[in-house]
């Protein structure tokens, strides 16, 4: 599916979807729970992936008016009967990669062409180290994974600087082993509130695990069980922040967004962003309400080793600011649905944007050409389509951007919140 984007304003309320991080969690751990009632969960396409997982081992889920009734596998994951098709959701492959190192026998995963290319390496040495085995098919790293168990606990030594999901994966099985996984970091911790947001989520499931000096450790002998037998997911800052950034650029009067409590999510630093960058932008926090306005932005630095989903939106405003806008710290980005960094310097290209692309460092000169409208790549990457619309907002003439079904990984009526504002949206195939 195509999207064509006509510059238009937008004004009114939108909701922010349920958190994608947490809603894979709250099921997830329900899994390894003997089950529980998860309210508000995400619907989208990762987190179907999640759900098959479930499955897969033995759990049962089931959906009535909004809420999620999962059947848990109790700690203990059976040997799937079939391959899991973890689609396009990393989360989901390195979660589901530890917890398949559990069960008793062989589990194999897969994804999409996307997934298929991102790393996983140091999760299977983790596994190796732990006394199972998990390897790439190919040899690379790469999905598919062969994960036999199961591993009984002890102490791994893993970087930091690939992907936080490696050590969320790494507590989450940890809590149910004999003995418990100790974690030393090898490297600094990229995308660290991540596993804040693993660890938040395990504490309203009764289970502990906490830093350390070396980096992280989780005691083994632990169940699974949420306060109530119940879970509500929170709302999600990293789609909010496309709703927040249209309001900045395109706002004709302000744009409020309802779900947004405080959490562990990092990208919560999109509210001060923007405000540094010089939007009327305010967070009622208590109420759980951001309101903002269209303001002249400016260019600003920020580094976004904790705070990766964020660097597309990011790239737009800067696009749409005036003077250069600095993002750091970035090379974890490359390794997403797509490499983001790339992606957004060639996609703002063909709009007009002049920037400059460095190995962890994505430069955006704004306010040198207006941005123009133009066909651009979706690059099958939700957080690259969401951003590219919100830059076709405000280009000089149409944006028609390719592949914008993928928004159905974590947000899926986004066209829909677009145009019920005021956005002027048209899809075509
Ligand atoms: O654990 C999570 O829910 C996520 C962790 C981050 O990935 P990395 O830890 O690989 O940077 C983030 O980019 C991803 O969208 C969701
Ligand atoms: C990178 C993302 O998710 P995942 O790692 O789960 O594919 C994302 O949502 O931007």
């Amino acid at each position: 599916m195509n999207v064509e984007i006509t510059p238009s304003t937008v004004t009114g309320t939108a909701k922010a979807p349920p958190s994608k991080s947490y809603t894979h969690r709250a099921v997830l751990a329900a899994g390894y729970a003997d089950g529980a009632l998860v309210h508000d969960p995400l619907d989208s396409a990762d987190i179907r992936a999640t759900r098959r997982a479930v499955e897969a081992f033995g759990g049962a889920v089931s959906e009535t008016d909004g809420t999620l009734d999962i059947t848990g596998f109790g700690g203990r994951p059976e040997v799937p009967d079939d391959v899991i098709d973890c689609g396009n959701s990393g989360t989901t492959t390195r979660l589901v990669t530890a917890t398949a190192a559990l069960a008793d026998g062989i589990t194999v995963l897969t994804g999409d062409a996307s997934l298929r290319s991102r790393p996983h390496g140091p999760l299977l040495d983790a596994i190796d180290q732990l006394g199972g085995s998990a390897r790439s098919s190919r040899g690379n790293g790469q999905a598919p994974l062969v994960i036999e168990g199961p591993i009984s606990g002890g102490t791994v030594s893993i970087p930091g600087d690939v992907s936080s999901q490696f050590i969320s994966a790494l507590l989450f099985a940890g809590a149910v082993t004999d003995e418990g996984i100790d974690i030393d970091l090898e490297t600094e911790l990229k995308s660290s509130p991540y596993v804040d947001i693993t660890t938040e989520l395990m504490a309203a499931y009764g289970v502990d695990a906490r830093r350390t000096d070396e980096g992280f450790t989780v005691a083994g002998g632990q169940s699974y069980a949420p306060g109530g037998g119940e879970y509500s997911v929170p709302g999600d800052f990293s789609s909010m922040s496309y709703l927040l950034a249209m309001g900045a650029v395109a706002g004709e009067d302000a744009v409020e967004v309802q779900g947004a409590h405080p959490s562990a999510q990092g990208d919560s630093a999109i509210v001060g962003i923007l405000e540094d960058m010089g939007a009327v932008i305010d967070w009622d926090q208590d109420a759980g309400v951001i309101t903002v306005e269209r303001s002249d932005l400016t260019g600003t630095t920020v580094d976004v080793g904790d705070t990766p989903d964020l660097l597309p939106t990011i790239a737009t405003l800067g696009a749409i600011a005036d003077g250069d806008t600095r993002i750091e710290n970035a090379e974890h980005v490359r390794y997403k649905e797509t490499d983001r960094v790339s992606a957004m310097a060639d996609e703002l290209g063909k709009m007009g944007a002049s920037v400059t692309e460095e190995h962890d460092v994505l430069t955006i000169h704004g306010g040198e050409t207006e941005l123009s409208g133009a066909t651009v790549d979706g690059c099958d990457d939700h957080r690259i389509i969401m951003s590219l619309a919100v830059a076709g907002l405000v280009a000089d003439g149409p944006t028609t951007i390719t592949g914008a079904e993928h928004v159905d990984v974590s947000f899926p009526d986004f066209f829909d919140v677009l145009a019920g504002l005021g956005g002027d949206v048209s899809e075509s195939e």
